[in-house]
C-alpha cells in the first residue's frame, strides 16, 4: 500500500466517530436518537441490550451506540467505553428525585480512565415537562459537573446542552 493511499486510510478513519449515549433508564436516549435519524418516537420501549446507529453529519460519520440504562443492565456500559470519542450523558430534567443517582452514575463513569479522552456533552433531556430543571439549575443543584466548560479530573472537556437546542 502506498503512502497515499495510508493516508487517506487514515484521514477516512478520522471521520468516523463513535458516540456512546449513556444515562439512567427512561432519561430518553433512544428517542434523542431516533429523533435525529428521523424515525418515528411514538412507540418506545426500555433497551435491554444496545441499539447502534450510523448517521452522517456533515464530513463526519457517527457510529452511535445507544445503550439501555436500567440498573441491573448498567454495569454493562464498560463493555462499550473502548474507544469512544463521544459520550453523551442523557439526563431527564423532569425526574428530580433521582438527580442524586444520576450523578452518582455519572461520577462512576468519568472515573473510568478508558474514557478519559472522550469529551463529554450533558444533555437536559424532557425541557418540554412542567417543573423540569434548566441545564444550569441541575449542573448547580446537584453539582453534576463543579465547573461548567471546565474540565473533569480526565482532562473531559464538558459541555452543558439543552434537547431544545437539538431537536
Ligand atoms: N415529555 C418528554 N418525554 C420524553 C422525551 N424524551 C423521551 N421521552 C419519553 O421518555 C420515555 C423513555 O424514553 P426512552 O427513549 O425509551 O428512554 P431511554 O433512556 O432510552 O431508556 P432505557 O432504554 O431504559 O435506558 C418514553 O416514554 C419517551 O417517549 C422528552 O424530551 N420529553
Ligand atoms: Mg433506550
Amino acid at each position: 500500500m502506498g503512502l497515499l493511499s495510508i493516508t487517506r486510510k487514515i484521514k477516512r478513519k478520522e471521520k468516523e466517530m463513535r458516540i456512546l449515549m449513556v444515562g439512567l433508564d427512561n432519561s430518553g436516549k433512544t428517542t434523542i436518537v431516533l429523533k435525529i435519524n428521523g424515525e418515528d418516537t411514538s412507540v418506545i420501549s426500555p433497551t435491554l441490550g444496545f441499539n447502534i446507529k450510523t448517521i452522517a453529519c456533515q464530513k463526519y460519520t457517527l457510529n452511535i451506540w445507544d445503550v439501555g440504562g436500567q440498573r441491573t443492565i448498567r454495569s454493562y456500559w464498560r463493555n462499550y467505553f473502548e474507544q469512544t470519542d463521544g459520550l453523551v450523558w442523557v439526563v431527564d430534567s423532569s425526574d428530580l428525585r433521582r438527580l442524586d443517582d444520576c450523578k452518582m452514575e455519572l461520577d462512576n463513569l468519568l472515573k473510568e480512565e478508558r474514557l478519559s479522552g472522550a469529551s463529554l456533552l450533558i444533555l437536559a433531556n424532557k425541557q418540554d415537562i412542567k417543573g423540569a430543571l434548566t441545564p444550569a439549575e441541575i449542573a448547580k443543584v446537584r453539582s453534576l459537573v463543579d465547573n461548567l466548560n471546565c474540565k473533569t479530573e480526565y482532562n473531559t472537556p464538558v459541555t452543558m446542552f439543552d434537547q431544545r437546542n437539538l431537536i
